[in-house]
């Protein structure tokens, strides 16, 4: 199953990543034309400073070398207005179809930016629709390079994010009301023998807000399924985290389906490989991660997972440098950054001024996901690109050419000297240096 290679291939460069340059068989020597991608990838294109950079990794990394078929779709904000945001839908099923997806950070929307680009509405995060057409958990994991030093310092193994993508707030109905009244939940069995639910939640005196949310019973097995195949994969334990204690429905239902899980299908496989399973509470258990050295895969409901990767990515050094892979049960792929569209960059940008912004897991988004297309085609040419322009990209940062963001994680301070870093195009030229004398 694609999924399952794709873990392996993770698996294996945790290992053999720092031999990779020196033991290549050098493209450019060989003389070889471009490898010949036989099936198409979905390339979803998005906006402000990662749509630069994306322009770019295509530009420098992927087309010289590949001969690929890009079945394209512009999700910048301009067109998801043009399109009353169908592209994002269509996108979504042309990975269904296609199987792997390469996903650009993308704008959502909000009251400003609706005026900014004088939107016809404030359109859905793409992120969600996506998310919820393709069903699945989303990985995310640091990209560990030898000489970033860690904010916490005892994070020596990575911390997995397995963030559950379906359903909750990235789909609930949420309303403002201004006056008072009643709001009350429902719900209206198929079966006319069965008993509903009319139930008042809170009376309002005035003005303010709630919201309706859900989630299934299936999408939450699909979700514990895949976080214990991953660990499992992986060699780490797996821990899920809720808060059952409070919403004892709600969360209730991911701690016991989890468990029943576990019990029937996991425990022995992961006591055969002294591993374990637990549920935690999440507030024990973000304290217990920074007490602790990493190692492990953490499986998140959807908000969580939001938050908890950027706390954990930028722990272990940057925003740049947490990958994020969606894996549905079908073993559908969408790869991105776990990082947004950098819009505090991209504002200088505009004014003309120099950036530094790492687009190191904007190409790891490309890697992750051709890794998957290769290794459903059994294609090694492009396995061994995948590895080889990773390897790359690591090699560059240890012999010290980096964006600002990790050379203020070296020196230990925000006053970094213009001369120990590279701008957002000094990197990409480098890194494409790089690659090309080895490749
Ligand atoms: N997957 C997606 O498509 C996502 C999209 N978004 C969207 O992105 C837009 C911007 O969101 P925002 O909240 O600013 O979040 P971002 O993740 O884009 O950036 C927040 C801050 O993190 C640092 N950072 C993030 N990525 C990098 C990078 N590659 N290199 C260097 N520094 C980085 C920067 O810090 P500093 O300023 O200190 O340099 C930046 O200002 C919003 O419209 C939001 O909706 C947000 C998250 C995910
Ligand atoms: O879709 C969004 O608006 C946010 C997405 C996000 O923050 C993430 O994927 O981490
Ligand atoms: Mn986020």
């Amino acid at each position: 199953m694609l999924a399952k290679s794709l873990i392996h291939f993770q698996n294996f460069r945790k290992i053999a990543t720092p031999s990779l340059l020196g033991a290549s068989r050098s493209f450019s020597s060989l003389n070889r034309g471009k490898i010949a991608v036989a099936n198409p990838i979905v390339e979803m294109d998005g906006d402000e400073m990662t749509r630069i950079i994306w322009q770019q990794i295509k530009e420098k990394l992927i087309h010289p070398y590949l001969d690929l078929k890009l079945d394209y779709y512009d999700l910048s904000i301009q067109n998801r207005d043009a399109t009353e945001d169908q592209v994002t839908i269509d996108a979504a099923h042309a990975t269904l179809e296609k199987g792997v997806a390469v996903k650009c950070a993308t704008i959502t929307p909000d009251l400003a930016r609706v005026k900014e680009f004088n939107l016809k509405k404030m359109w859905l995060s793409p992120n969600g629709t996506i998310r919820n057409i393709l069903n699945g958990t989303v990985f995310r994991e640091p990209i560990m390079i030898k000489n970033i030093p860690l904010y916490v310092p005892g994070w020596h193994e990575p911390i997995i994010i397995g963030r559950h993508a379906f359903g909750d707030q990235y789909k609930a109905r949420d309303f403002h009301i201004k006056e008072p009244g009643t709001f009350s939940l429902g719900f209206k069995p198929e079966n006319p023998n069965s008993e509903g639910i009319s139930e008042d939640v809170y009376k309002f005196e005035g003005e303010g807000v709630f919201l309706g949310m859900y989630n299934t019973k299936k999408s939450i097995e699909s979700f514990a399924k895949a976080c214990f195949e991953y660990a499992l994969n992986r060699d780490y334990p797996l821990y899920l985290t809720s808060k059952n204690t409070i919403l004892k429905q709600y969360d209730g239902l991911f701690m016991d389906t989890f468990e029943e899980i576990y019990q029937q299908e996991y425990k022995q496989k992961f006591e055969e490989k002294n591993l374990w399973y637990e549920h935690r509470l999440i507030d024990d258990m973000v304290a217990q991660v920074i007490k602790g050295s990493g190692g492990l895969v953490w499986a998140c409901k959807n908000y969580d997972g939001d938050v908890q990767s950027d706390i954990v990515a930028q722990g272990y050094g940057s925003l740049g440098l947490m990958s994020s892979v969606l894996i549905n049960p079908e073993g559908v792929i969408e790869s991105e950054a776990a990082h947004g569209t950098v819009t505090r960059h991209y504002r200088f940008h505009q004014n003309g001024e120099e950036t530094s912004t790492n687009s190191i897991a904007s190409i790891f988004a490309w890697t992750k996901g051709l890794t998957a297309r290769a290794q459903h085609d059994k294609n090694d040419d492009l396995l061994n690109f995948c590895q080889k322009l990773e390897s790359t990209v690591i090699k560059t940062v240890e012999d010290g050419k980096m964006t600002k963001d990790l050379a203020i994680t070296i020196k230990g301070t925000t006053d970094v000297d213009r001369s120990e870093y590279l701008n957002t195009f000094e990197f990409l030229d480098t890194v494409e240096a790089n690659f090309n004398s080895i490749f």
